[in-house]
């Protein structure tokens, strides 16, 4: 069983992580180790969560044999040439940037390397994020199961192929910034009808949480759960009605293209 957690780069997905596995208890805070470039995001997720400073990257490396890459897509080259004779023998390296493939990486290390590639997403940090992974071929069975066991404490997991990524990234990874624009967005319309702003971020975001997990729950076609809540001659249609006129799903679908558009860069 692999037991010390490293992030090198500690920004905003490092310590949702960070946050999502030490309050769900799946580790002590003392077996989680952190570096970044800066020292002030380190101070920040210390206080919070009582992991260890490293002192560098190579430290990460050096005390760790989980070791979650959180650095942004065009640091990778530089720092796994940094890092990659200090890894442990056995230690399996998690991939979160979007757009890095597993053979890619492979390649830069040089040597038989574990390696997962896992697109997570914010909401990780509250025990609800979304996880999809790949493994590469040198993860065995049971380091399979202890990567899914890591990811499932603060959320669902997706083992999915690889060639599917990419839009594993949209869907998953990025989409979170939409809900929160179109909860944003709701909270304004209740504004403008007087409602106090924070009702309205609950009323909406609650709604749309309890949208999410019917879909989850029931097995329902999301069309079906729409249906269901338009009542004939009523006011649901009329903005669904609205929402069409405006060109939502293909603002939606429009969204996800740039998203794989700029994945392809
Ligand atoms: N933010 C999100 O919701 C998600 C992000 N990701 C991936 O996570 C990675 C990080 O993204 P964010 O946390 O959003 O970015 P961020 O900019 O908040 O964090 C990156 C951190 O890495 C540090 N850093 C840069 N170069 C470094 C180096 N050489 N050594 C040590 N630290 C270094 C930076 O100071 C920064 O704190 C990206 O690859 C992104 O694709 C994946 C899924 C979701
Ligand atoms: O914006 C990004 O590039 C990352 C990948 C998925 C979510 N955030």
């Amino acid at each position: 069983m692999k037991s010390k957690i490293g992030f090198i780069g500690c920004g905003n997905m490092a310590k949702a992580i960070i946050g999502g596995i030490v309050t769900s208890g799946y580790t002590n805070p003392e077996n989680v180790y952190a570096s970044n470039r800066s020292m002030e995001k380190l101070i920040d997720v210390q206080q919070h969560y009582e992991i260890h400073i490293a002192e560098n990257n190579k430290s990460v490396a050096q005390n760790c044999d989980i070791v979650f890459l959180s650095v942004t897509p065009d640091m990778y080259p530089s720092v796994i040439d940094e890092i990659k004779d200090d890894l442990w023998e056995d230690a399996i390296v998690i991939l979160i940037a979007a757009g890095q493939t597993l053979a890619q990486n492979e390649e830069r290390f040089q040597r038989k390397i574990k390696l997962v590639k896992a697109m997570p997403n914010t909401p990780v940090e509250v025990g609800e994020g979304m996880t999809s992974i790949s493994l590469n071929q040198f993860v065995t069975e049971e380091e399979k199961e202890e990567i899914r066991g890591l990811f499932s404490s603060f959320g669902r997991v997706e083992i999915i192929d690889e060639n599917t990524m990419d839009i594993a990234s949209a869907v998953g990874g990025s989409s979170p910034a939409f809900g929160f624009l179109y909860i944003e967005a709701l909270a304004d319309a209740a504004v403008l009808y007087g409602m106090p702003r924070e009702k309205a971020y609950t009323i909406a975001a609650q709604s749309l949480l309890g949208s999410a997990k019917m879909v989850l729950e029931t097995g329902e076609h999301p069309g079906k759960l729409k249906d269901d809540v338009c009542s004939p001659g009523g006011t649901t249609i009329q903005s669904v009605a609205a929402l069409e006129n405006s060109g939502f799903r293909s603002a939606v679908i429009k969204a996800v293209r740039a998203n794989m558009e700029k994945l392809g860069d």
